[in-house]
Formats: structure tokens, C-alpha cells, sequence
């Protein structure tokens, strides 16, 4: 199995359980690592043969600015199921941070996996 990644792409977006976090947009940090085979567009270079990272960019960045989540537990599972379903991607690893959360962490967030390797 191959992968296409995306290292951290930093959206704005309301996220948290604290009243306080309901009224400030704070950024989180995505890490994806996204299961493909890659081969034909190596060897056609043909962008509609692979999975194009500015497309997964551009929806996500649409789709987190525009969300409330309370939790990053939501917003993980919820990245996840619209990389899988939206790209057909089989397979994915993602990391999601919230940098600003803990002033003593340098951050804090979740890791998950979802799907069967190619
Ligand atoms: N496992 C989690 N723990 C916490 C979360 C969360 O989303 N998942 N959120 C918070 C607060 O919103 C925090 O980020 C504010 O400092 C606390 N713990």
C-alpha cells in the first residue's frame, strides 16, 4: 500500500466544551496519512489517477472552518468518514491537535486509525 500525507495543516474553527471556547475560533492540526497505490500516476502522470492532496486540503479547510465540534474525538472520527467516503481512500491514519489547549503541553488531541490497508 502506498500513501499520500498531509503534515500539518492548521485550520481556524470553534472547538471545545468550555463556554468560553464556544465564543473564539482556536486552530487545530491535522496530520493524515491517506492509503492509495500510487503506480498508474507514476506512470501516467495524471493527476486524476492519484489522490490529489490539494483536494483533501481545500474540503477539509471548508469543512473544519465551518464546524462546532465539542469534541476532538468528533471531529476526528467525523475527518475521517468524509476522507474515506468522499476520496475512497480505504485506509486512514489521522492526528488531530488542538496546540492552544494546554499552555504547558505543546499540544494535546488524538490519534486514530480507521479502514483496511490496500
Ligand atoms: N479527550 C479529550 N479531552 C478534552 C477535550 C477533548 O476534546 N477531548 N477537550 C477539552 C477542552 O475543550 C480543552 O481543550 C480546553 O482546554 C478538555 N479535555
Amino acid at each position: 500500500m502506498d500513501i499520500v500525507y498531509i503534515r500539518s495543516l492548521q485550520v481556524e474553527t470553534v472547538i471545545g466544551i468550555y463556554d468560553w471556547e464556544r465564543e473564539i475560533r482556536q486552530a487545530v492540526v491535522l496530520d493524515l496519512e491517506m492509503g492509495t497505490d500510487i503506480r498508474q500516476a507514476a506512470l501516467t502522470e495524471d493527476i486524476e489517477s492519484t489522490l490529489n492532496y490539494k483536494s483533501v486540503c481545500d474540503r477539509l479547510i471548508e469543512f473544519i472552518s465551518n464546524s462546532e465540534f465539542l469534541l476532538v474525538e468528533t471531529m476526528a472520527e467525523e475527518i475521517a468518514a468524509l476522507v474515506m467516503q468522499e476520496f475512497n481512500v480505504p485506509w486512514i491514519k489521522l492526528s488531530l491537535g488542538k496546540p492552544a489547549a494546554i499552555p504547558a503541553a505543546a499540544s494535546v488531541g488524538v490519534v486514530i486509525e480507521r479502514g483496511a490497508p490496500l
